[in-house]
């Protein structure tokens, strides 16, 4: 091989190294959870990447609503669970006793399967965040909403109608105001729970434009039952099954060439 080819090579070499290294956004090591007796999560090891999608998938009652509310400390509102392991966020463990988790949740967004506006107008929703954390000039308030729906997709579906109660929102457009409500808090990452399985086809088509849009800013960390969908959006997927992460990897690859047979029959519809 001439030394310009072996240069070319190397170069290409680097720069898929490059694409391969984004930061690791969450770093989950060894993570054990029981609920009382029940171990629901056993021995998880995974890197969330920057600017990526990473799919939860698996079979009903799997872990990967346990996995996902862990992430931001939501399961510790369930009397007797206990963990072990750590769940490093940006180099910090997130159960160290100093981690306040009101500071984790200001970096770390979460959208769930059903959308849930506050019973407040489509102004408030978005406003509250920013104001719990202190903003109260309404021309910062303001920009920040409107940057927010811009954001989540649905500013030109709502600018005329503000002051109106988001209850009248149709469900697509709740979704995608809770979205912007994540927005407006300028998370580093967005855990969601399903987020279109309340949704119609077409709302659920608007919601994935969105959140392929969203990952130029963010990490999106997504459970979803729907695998058309893990294979159309997300960059990675983790195939969980009886509390354990069976199978990590490059969302083609999981789809096409899985390298755990449970995974293959899962994908192929053997069982779940
Ligand atoms: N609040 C809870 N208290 C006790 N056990 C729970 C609780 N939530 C979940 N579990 C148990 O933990 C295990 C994992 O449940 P989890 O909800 O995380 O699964 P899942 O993969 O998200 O399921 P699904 O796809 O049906 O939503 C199951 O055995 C479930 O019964």
């Amino acid at each position: 091989m001439l030394a310009a080819d072996k240069k070319r090579d190397r170069q290409i070499e680097k720069k898929n190294s490059s694409l391969q290294d984004k930061a690791a956004v969450y770093q989950t090591k060894e993570l054990n959870l029981w609920y009382g007796e029940n171990h629901a999560l056993k021995n998880i090891n995974l890197n969330l990447y920057e600017n990526e999608i990473a799919a939860i998938i698996g079979p009903s009652g799997c872990g990967k609503s346990t996995y996902i509310k862990t992430l931001n400390r939501m399961i510790e509102l369930v009397p007797g669970v206990k963990t072990s392991g750590e769940i490093m966020y940006r180099d910090r463990n997130i159960f160290d006793k100093s981690y306040y988790v009101e500071e984790l949740r200001t970096k770390v967004g979460m959208v769930f399967q059903k959308p849930n506006p506050f019973p407040k107008s489509i102004y408030e929703n978005v406003a509250y965040g920013p104001r719990i954390h202190g903003i109260r000039d309404k021309k910062t308030l303001d920009a920040i909403v409107e940057k927010s729906l811009r954001g989540a997709f649905i500013w030109d579906e709502v600018k005329d109608r503000l002051n109106e109660n988001a209850y009248g929102l149709s469900g697509g457009q709740q979704q995608r105001l809770c979205i912007a409500r994540c927005l407006a808090i300028e998370p580093d990452v967005i855990l969601m729970d399903e987020p279109t399985s309340a949704l119609d086809p077409i709302s659920t088509l608007k919601i994935e434009e969105l959140v392929q849009e969203l990952k130029k800013k963010f990490s999106i960390i997504m459970v979803t039952h729907n695998m058309q969908q893990a294979a159309r959006i997300s960059d990675k997927t983790a195939f969980f099954l009886n509390g354990e992460v069976i199978e990590f990897a490059h969302t083609d690859k999981i789809f096409s060439n899985p390298s755990d047979k449970r995974t293959e029959d899962y994908i192929t519809g053997r069982f779940g």
